[in-house]
């Protein structure tokens, strides 16, 4: 407990110093305001004097001249507003420029360790925080404490006004404090229903290959429109209630201006007040409690904005700024794993049980497994996505967490089980994402992984677009073309999972051939295979087994020892049946 509430305090630090980079910018719409707050009173006066002096005195010269100043006043306090709004508009783009690449980056390196939700709308939570800045609502913070200057304005009328006012505030000021109670948990509910299904929507279309071809339109819908439904419903509930403190808030708004009418005109007709004061303590009420009414009638989006602000400070708290690295030399190909034990995000199990292992310069190793056995948990502990819970891998010498990651993954080489390209040029991609990518890099890439063939047949070559899920490109040419990606920039370690899962013959061949250009250049590589094919070129083999090593050492030998337990198993099982 101690510690979550420490680390949310370290997250909400570290908010609160990107907020403060506004501080001067703060001060300014607070100086606005206030310039803007004392020009509210033009119109009030502007009664007092039409009432009390003109009307009196029935001067058209002093009504002309009064009103081409209260138009003067009207144009600066506008310009006033116009200049609070575009102060804080920028304050809400900065905080969110400042915050950008932290919050994404938290996200990311969070996703690794975990599926919580902070960090699936850590970009949301960032925007929502945004919106709320550059809305009105936030301006009513400077506004408010005018409110009670106004209200001792209207008590230096007549006390009886003064009591009608403040109670009348007091009134909407325990609505204001109900709203936030009645309306929090609809509200926060419908925000979370709304966010699961647009998260399905998304599933199920980048999933319409395999719904449409299933016949599973409409199974499909069904699930969604339950979500939607829910959603639906929950909005509705949470703008039922906001709605009823909404018109509550404005009705009673707008009969406390004409009970101060009533009374001031019963103070009139006492000859306690005249029709001035009427008047402009009616117009001073209604300046006094608009903030209040904004305020209400805009609770949700402080309510969203204020839930952003807490899941932000909760996801930088989780994932705190990395530490600056010391720059190490590029490693030499050396990998050694001892007692490695991995914990798949999310899972309270180990799927990767004490797994030691080590591959010299120049060496290729083959892990082989059934499935399940942990061969993509090791590919993925070894690229330093997901941390050991026990172990150590080490390249060169130096434990993986010893390199800043995106350094780490210049050193290595990746081609995951399942490809994933991005939208973009096949150069960007192979170029991992590079906005500048080096063509010579590129193209040499490409030749390793043999794909510069099949890229330069394309229509526009190395500068086709493709998409996400790759687009024009076929399973085998994504596959080279990632292939190409993981071989960019001369990795020192080289690690395939499942690499021929794709592959026609050819592609198998060049696939072996820059295995093979790797080792003889002094790399490393690491082979996650199903296809004897694929472990071809491998010196060392591995063999998991429900995360076990259960044999390691020079390929022929565990392949030989694997054989002679294969018979030795089967002529046991042969003589269990003799007898
Ligand atoms: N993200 C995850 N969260 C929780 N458990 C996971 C996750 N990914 C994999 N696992 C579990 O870890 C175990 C090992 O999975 P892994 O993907 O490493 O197997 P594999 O040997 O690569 O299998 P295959 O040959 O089918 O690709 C499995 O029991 C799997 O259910």
């Amino acid at each position: 407990m101690v510690t979550a509430y420490q680390n949310s305090a370290e997250g909400y630090a570290e908010l609160a110093a990107a907020r403060r980079q506004s501080r001067s910018l703060y001060w300014a719409v607070g100086l606005f305001s206030v310039f803007s707050n004392m020009l509210m009173l033009t119109g009030p006066l502007y009664m007092l004097q039409v009432y009390d002096r003109v009307l009196g005195s029935r001067s058209v010269e002093t009504l002309v001249a009064l009103s081409i100043l209260v138009a003067f006043l009207y144009g600066i306090m506008g310009l006033l507003d116009f200049a609070r709004g575009r102060v804080m508009a920028r304050v809400g783009a900065r905080l969110q420029a400042t915050l950008d690449r932290r919050v994404f980056e938290a996200m990311l390196r969070r996703s690794a360790v975990s599926n919580d939700s902070v960090a699936q709308t850590g970009l949301q939570d960032l925007e929502a925080v945004q919106r709320l800045i550059a809305s009105p609502v936030l301006l009513v913070i400077f506004d408010l404490p005018w409110t009670p200057f106004f209200l001792v304005g209207i008590t230096l009328f007549h006390p009886y006004l003064g009591m009608l006012a403040v109670g009348g505030g007091t009134l909407l000021v325990l609505i204001t404090v109900l709203n936030q109670i009645y309306s929090r948990k609809p509200v926060l509910q419908a925000n979370i229903s709304s966010h699961r299904a647009g998260l399905m929507a998304e599933e199920i279309r980048t999933e319409a290959e395999t719904i449409q071809s299933m016949g599973m339109r409409s199974a499909a819908f069904t699930r969604w429109k339950k979500t939607r439904d829910n959603s639906l419903a929950e909005t509705v509930v949470a703008s039922d209630v906001g709605g009823s403190f909404s018109s509550l808030t404005k009705t009673l708004r707008m009969f406390l201006q004409s009970a101060m009418l009533g009374l001031g005109a019963y103070l009139v007709l006492q000859g306690m007040a005249t029709g001035g004061v009427m008047i402009a303590s009616s117009i001073l009420l209604s300046r006094a409690l608009a903030p209040i009414e904004l305020l209400v009638g805009q609770w949700p989006q402080v309510q969203r904005a204020h839930k952003g602000w807490q899941h932000l400070s909760d996801l930088l708290a989780k994932a705190p700024e990395e530490t600056r690295k010391t720059a190490l030399p590029k490693p030499k190909a050396r990998l050694e794993v001892s007692g490695l034990t991995v914990v798949p995000p999310g899972d309270t199990r180990a799927k990767l049980k004490t797994v030691s292992f080590k591959v010299e310069p120049g060496q290729a190793l083959g892990v082989i497994g059934p499935s399940g056995s942990g061969k993509t948990t090791l590919a993925r502990a070894l690229t330093g996505f997901w941390r050991p819970a026990g172990g150590v891998v080490r390249l060169d010498g130096a434990a993986l967490d010893q390199y800043a990651p995106d350094v780490l993954g210049q050193h290595i080489g990746y081609l995951p089980q399942r490809v994933q390209l991005f939208d973009g040029t096949i150069a960007e991609n192979i170029a991992r994402l590079a906005p500048e990518p080096d063509s010579a890099k590129v193209v040499e890439a490409a030749k390793k992984a043999a794909a510069h063939d099949l890229i330069v047949s394309l229509p526009d070559g190395y500068d086709t677009r493709i998409t996400a899920g790759g687009g024009r490109l076929s399973g085998g040419q994504m596959q080279r073309v990632a292939l190409a990606r993981a071989l960019y920039d001369d990795p020192v370690l080289l690690i395939l999972d499942e690499p021929n899962s794709n592959l026609d013959n050819e592609g198998s061949l060049a696939l072996n051939n820059a295995i093979k250009g790797m080792k003889a250049a002094g790399k490393s590589v690491l082979i996650m295979a199903h296809r004897p094919s694929a472990i071809q070129e491998c010196d060392l083999l591995l063999v998991l087994d429900d995360g076990h090593r259960s044999a390691f050492g020079p390929k022929d030998q565990v392949l030989r020892e694997m054989v002679a337990n294969h018979q030795q198993l089967l002529k046991s099982s042969g003589m269990g049946g003799m007898r």
